[in-house]
């Protein structure tokens, strides 16, 4: 079993993006510049956005925090967006989601300029992912995309589960895996909650992807020996003993899938530190891509 050590990846890319942030300096040219709009407290979201402001610092790129109430109207983060896409001085920025129930996603993410969503959410670039064009791959699935290339584990007619459709990540991992090339050329499966007899589908996979927030549903029955298995769920169950008074805990029963497993993904340290990494490699690539246009 060799564990996909996000943690350690996440730090190679991100050395890999300071290295070019600081030709960039040397050249005179403008550094990255990275923001992150969030409305309200959830703390989960906090870390998060915490963790994305560390390592702009880390890196050298510029970043900008909008902390919004939790009360805002639709029509008030509507123009906060505005503002955003006419800031020249920006080069991406992400809308943290889930965003309050009254407010409707779908429009705000529509509202983000196709050239600053460095989250890959906006539905032209959802398009041109599954159209295999170069835009911004939505985080999370270009994390494990790139897990999979460093490790060098094999994907071309392997068959890939994909278990979770959700529009951030199953959908679109299920898209890429799914393309030409490598990693990709994989046959794709995506179940989900309405998938039927979902085992039998599993102890077939040869790679299983498990994005679903129910901590350690995938069990070692589940799979066949020599499979490879990401865990992209991240659920903070409670737990006194612990000084944060939680776990961070994955889809995946670490303990016994890993047994059966050729490689394996941790949580935490595994996908998680990868979304922040390529979120930052997609606004290193916003800014490229701005500096040509001009
Ligand atoms: N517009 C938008 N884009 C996102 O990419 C987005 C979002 N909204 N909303 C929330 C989710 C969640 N997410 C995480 C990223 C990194 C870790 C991460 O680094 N986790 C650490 C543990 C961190 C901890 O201790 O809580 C790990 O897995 O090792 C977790 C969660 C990005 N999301």
């Amino acid at each position: 079993m060799q564990l996909l050590d996000g943690k350690k990846t996440s730090e190679d890319i991100k050395q890999e993006i300071a290295a070019e942030v600081q030709q960039m300096k040397n050249n005179g040219e403008k550094v990255p510049h990275l923001a992150a709009v969030i409305v309200g407290t959830n703390g989960a979201s906090l870390t998060y956005v915490g963790s994305k402001v560390r390592s702009c610092e880390q890196i050298g790129f510029e970043s900008t925090l909008v902390s919004l109430p939790e009360t805002i109207s639709e029509a008030d983060l509507l123009s906060k967006i505005k503002e955003l896409n006419e800031n020249d001085d920006l080069d991406g920025y992400i809308v943290q989601l889930p965003l309050p129930k009254h407010i409707d996603e779908q429009k705000i993410l529509m509202a983000i300029d196709p050239d600053k969503d460095v989250d890959g959410f906006h539905p032209a670039n959802f398009g041109k992912m599954a159209l295999e064009m170069e835009t911004f791959l939505p985080a999370t699935p270009f994390g494990i995309m790139q897990l999979l290339e460093r490790y060098k584990v094999e994907t071309a007619g392997k068959h890939t589960v994909v278990i979770g459709r959700s529009n951030i990540v199953g959908r679109p991992m299920s898209i890429l895996m799914s393309r030409k090339g490598y990693p990709g050329d994989s046959t794709v499966t995506l179940t989900h909650s309405r998938t039927k007899n979902i085992e039998e589908f599993t102890r077939n996979a040869d790679i299983i992807i498990t994005a679903l927030g129910v901590p350690n549903y995938l069990k070692a029955h589940m799979v066949k020996d020599g499979v490879v298995v990401i865990d992209v769920g991240i659920t903070r169950v409670e737990d006194a003993s612990h000084p944060k008074g939680y776990v961070i805990t994955g889809d995946v029963d670490f303990d016994e899938v890993s047994k059966k497993s050729s490689f394996i993904t941790p949580v935490p340290g595994g996908v998680g530190p990868m979304t922040i990494a390529m979120l930052l490699q997609n606004t290193l690539l916003a800014r490229k891509l701005r500096s040509a246009k001009k």
